[in-house]
C-alpha cells in the first residue's frame, strides 16, 4: 500500500493507542498466572496479536471480545512444537527464556526482518540454566530444550533489555534464591515497566540499581484484570506532528509511566513547542522550533519521531545512540538518512551520533524498508513540508500501531491511498 501525504493542519484530540510493551507483557504474565487474567484495553497490532498466538501455543486458552482478551491458563502446556513469533523482537526475546520452563523441545520462529536479528545471546546465557539452546549462527530460528533452573548468572544487557525481560518473567515463576546480573544495560527503563507488570501479577523482585535483580524465594504469578496503558512510542509521532504543524491532545497517557518514551516531552520542550498537562491529556502546540541536543541511548524507538521534529527545527539538531538503531526492524539510522536525504534533510552520522540539520521537506517517494517507525516519521515530516510525499509499504505500521493512518487523518492530516491501476483500464 502507498500513502501520499501532503501539507496540513493538524488539530484534534486522540485516545492514545495501547502500548504493545504493556500488552506482551501482560499476555506472559497472564500465561504463567493460573487461572482467568482479564486485560483491557488490549491492543491488536501484529506484535500483539503474534505474543496472542504465542499464549495460545504454548497452553493458554484467549478469547477476545471488542477491546478485551480474556487468558485461561492451566500452566505451560504447548499444543505446538513451534512457537511463532511474527516479526516482534520483544516476542521472541520474552517468550523465550519463559517457553524454555517447559521440559520439551520447542523451536521458537518467526518472520520477515526478525529473522535477521541476533539471538546469540541465548545461546550463551541458556545452557546455564539447564536449557539447550541451539541457533541459527545467532539468528532465529532457535531450538530449545528446558526446563530451565533458575540460577545465579551474570549477563550482558547492552545489545538489548529484552533478553533480560524475558529472563526475569521466567525467573519469577520459578527461582527461589537466585539473582541475574547485569552489565551494561541499555533501553533499561524497559525493565521497570517489566518489574511492573509483574508487580501487579503478584511477582515483587528485589533490585540493585539496573545491576542486580533477586528472588529470594519462589512466588506466583497471579492472575487479575489488568488495564494497558497508552503508547508513548506512538503518541509521540502525533505529538511531533502537533509540535510542526498545528495542536494535537493525546488522552489516555501515564505521566508517570514506565515507558522510556516518555521522554519525548522533553525533546519536544528543548525544541521550544508547547506543553501543557491535564490528567492523563497532554496537549502540544506548534511554536518556532530550534535544534536540540537529546541522548535517546535509552529510548531508540525515538529516533525516528525526533528525526521528524529535527528536521523542522531551525539549525542542527544532535542525537546521540545512533548504535542502537542496528538491529531494529531495519538499519534504523541508515534508513532515516537514506529516506529523509529523499525529502531534502541532510542526516550525518557520526560514531554514536547523528547531526540533523533542519530544512524544507520537498516532494518525494519514500520507501519505509518495511519499518512501521520509518512509515510513520516520514509521513508526520510530510505535514508541514512544501511538497507531497509518497509514502510505500505504509502497510507496515500494523506492527505497532494499527489505527496509525486512521488518527492522522482524524487530526487533520491530508493523506489518500495510492490506487492500484486497474487491470481494466
Ligand atoms: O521491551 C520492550 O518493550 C522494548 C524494548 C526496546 O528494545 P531494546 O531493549 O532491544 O532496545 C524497544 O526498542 C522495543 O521496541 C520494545
Ligand atoms: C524494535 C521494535 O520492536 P521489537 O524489538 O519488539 O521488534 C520497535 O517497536 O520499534
Amino acid at each position: 500500500m502507498e500513502i501520499v501525504v501532503s501539507s496540513s493542519i493538524i488539530d484534534g484530540d486522540i485516545k492514545a493507542n495501547p502500548s504493545k510493551s504493556a500488552m506482551q507483557r501482560a499476555l506472559a504474565a497472564a500465561l504463567l498466572a493460573e487461572g482467568k487474567t482479564v486485560i483491557r484495553n488490549a491492543g491488536f497490532s501484529d506484535d500483539c496479536r503474534a505474543a496472542m498466538g504465542v499464549v495460545q501455543a504454548l497452553g493458554a486458552d484467549v478469547l477476545v471480545h471488542d477491546q478485551l482478551v480474556e487468558v485461561t491458563s492451566r500452566g505451560i502446556h504447548p499444543r505446538s512444537a513451534v512457537i511463532h513469533c511474527g516479526e516482534a523482537g520483544l516476542c521472541m526475546r520474552m517468550f523465550t527464556p519463559v517457553a524454555a520452563l517447559y521440559e520439551g523441545e520447542l523451536t521458537i520462529t518467526g518472520e520477515g526482518s526478525l529473522l535477521k536479528r541476533p539471538m546469540h545471546f541465548f545461546e550463551e546465557v541458556l545452557p546455564r540454566l539447564g536449557v539447550s539452546c541451539e541457533t541459527n549462527q545467532g539468528l532465529p530460528p532457535l531450538r530449545i530444550r528446558g526446563p530451565l533452573q533458575p540460577a545465579s548468572i551474570t549477563v550482558d544487557g547492552s545489545l538489548s533489555s529484552q533478553f533480560l525481560t524475558g529472563l526475569l518473567m521466567a525467573f519469577g515463576a520459578k527461582a527461589s534464591d537466585a539473582e541475574i546480573r547485569v552489565q551494561d544495560l541499555k533501553s533499561r527503563e524497559y525493565v521497570d515497566l517489566t518489574l511492573q507488570i509483574m508487580d501487579i501479577f503478584g511477582v515483587k523482585v528485589g533490585r540493585e540499581g539496573y545491576q542486580k535483580f533477586s528472588f529470594a524465594r519462589k512466588q506466583t504469578y497471579r492472575p487479575t484484570t489488568y488495564t494497558v496503558e497508552g503508547d508513548w512510542s506512538g503518541a509521540a509521532f502525533l505529538l511531533v506532528a502537533a509540535a510542526i504543524a498545528g495542536k494535537v491532545t493525546l488522552r489516555h497517557l501515564s505521566r508517570q509511566s514506565a515507558q522510556p518514551d516518555r521522554a519525548i516531552t522533553q525533546a519536544l520542550y528543548d525544541a521550544g513547542a508547547f506543553l501543557i498537562w491535564d490528567d492523563d491529556r497532554l496537549t502540544v502546540q506548534r511554536h518556532e522550533l530550534r535544534g536540540f541536543d537529546f541522548d535517546a541511548t535509552d529510548c531508540p524507538d525515538l529516533f525516528p519521531p525526533l528525526v521528524a521534529l529535527a528536521a523542522h527545527c531551525r539549525g542542527i539538531t544532535r542525537l546521540k545512540g545512533v548504535n542502537r538503531l542496528l538491529h531494529k526492524e531495519s538499519n534504523r539510522g541508515k534508513t532515516l538518512q537514506e529516506e529523509f536525504r529523499k525529502m531534502g534533510i541532510d542526516i550525518q552520522i557520526s560514531g554514536d551520533e547523528m547531526l540533523i540539520k533542519g530544512g524544507k521537506i520537498k516532494s518525494a517517494s519514500v520507501f519505509s524498508h518495511h519499518d512501521h517507525r520509518i512509515a510513520m516519521a516520514t509521513a508526520v515530516a510530510a505535514l508541514a513540508g512544501t511538497g507531497e510525499i509518497t509514502v510505500q509499504h505504509a502497510e507496515a505500521v500494523n506492527k505497532s500501531y494499527p489505527e496509525f493512518w486512521q488518527h492522522l487523518s482524524q487530526i487533520g492530516g491530508k493523506i489518500r491511498p495510492v490506487q492500484a491501476p486497474s487491470i481494466l483500464s
